[in-house]
């Protein structure tokens, strides 16, 4: 991806969606100190998950708040959010104040190694709308997020997800793509990411 202003949002070249990509949208210091607060003080869950009638543990630890003790349901489990602490509230304000979106709710996924992962899927279960705004903030480890037009087979991309980055996807992205983070071949150590929603 050639960008002549690191600083500057890219929007990915993709059709019938919007997906934009802040390289830098937390400075490494700030990135640091998220990711050692949020391994560290959050209530990692690990959680059973039903696929194809069949029980398996989740590839990777979640946890999930929201402000108005709304549960969301995803692959059969029912999350039941704790409350928004100081730091998830500042990083949401941040998030909120430069796309000029709300959210109500974010999933954490602690991705441990690389043999975490997050199949593919569209987040779109009817709680989150017809046509959901999700921002995803990475910290930690880089780890390949990959996406998938349902029909196209031309329009797909992979992407490096950078410390401290952003990718927010707007519309049309939960509805005509699908995007997952594979298993990686190498070692990895662990990687946070937040996915800011909106349940209404
Ligand atoms: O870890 C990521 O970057 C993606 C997470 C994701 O797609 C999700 O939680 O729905
Ligand atoms: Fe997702």
């Amino acid at each position: 991806m050639f960008n002549l202003f690191p600083e500057e949002p890219i929007l990915l070249n993709l059709p019938d969606a919007e997906f934009i990509y802040y390289p830098n949208f937390f400075s490494k210091e700030k990135a640091d100190l998220f990711f050692e607060i949020l391994l560290n003080e959050t209530p990692w869950q690990h959680d059973e998950i039903t696929i194809f009638g069949k029980k398996i543990l989740q590839p990777r630890l979640t946890s999930l708040y929201g402000n108005e003790g709304k549960s969301y349901g995803y692959s059969n489990i029912v999350m039941h959010p704790h409350h928004f602490n100081s730091t998830l509230t500042f990083i949401k304000e941040e998030i909120e104040n430069t796309i000029n979106e709300n959210f109500t709710t974010v999933l954490l996924n602690l991705y441990r190694n690389e043999k975490d992962s997050n199949g593919w899927h569209a987040d779109n279960e009817k709680e989150l709308g017809r046509d959901p705004i999700i921002a995803s903030l990475s910290l930690g480890e880089e780890r390949i997020f990959q996406i998938k037009h349902n029909t196209n087979k031309e329009a797909k991309q992979s992407i490096t997800l950078q410390h401290g980055s952003l990718l927010v996807m707007k519309k049309g992205a939960q509805i005509h793509y699908k995007h997952q983070i594979p298993k990686a071949s190498k070692p990895k150590n662990q990687r946070i990411n937040l996915t800011f929603r909106k349940i209404i």
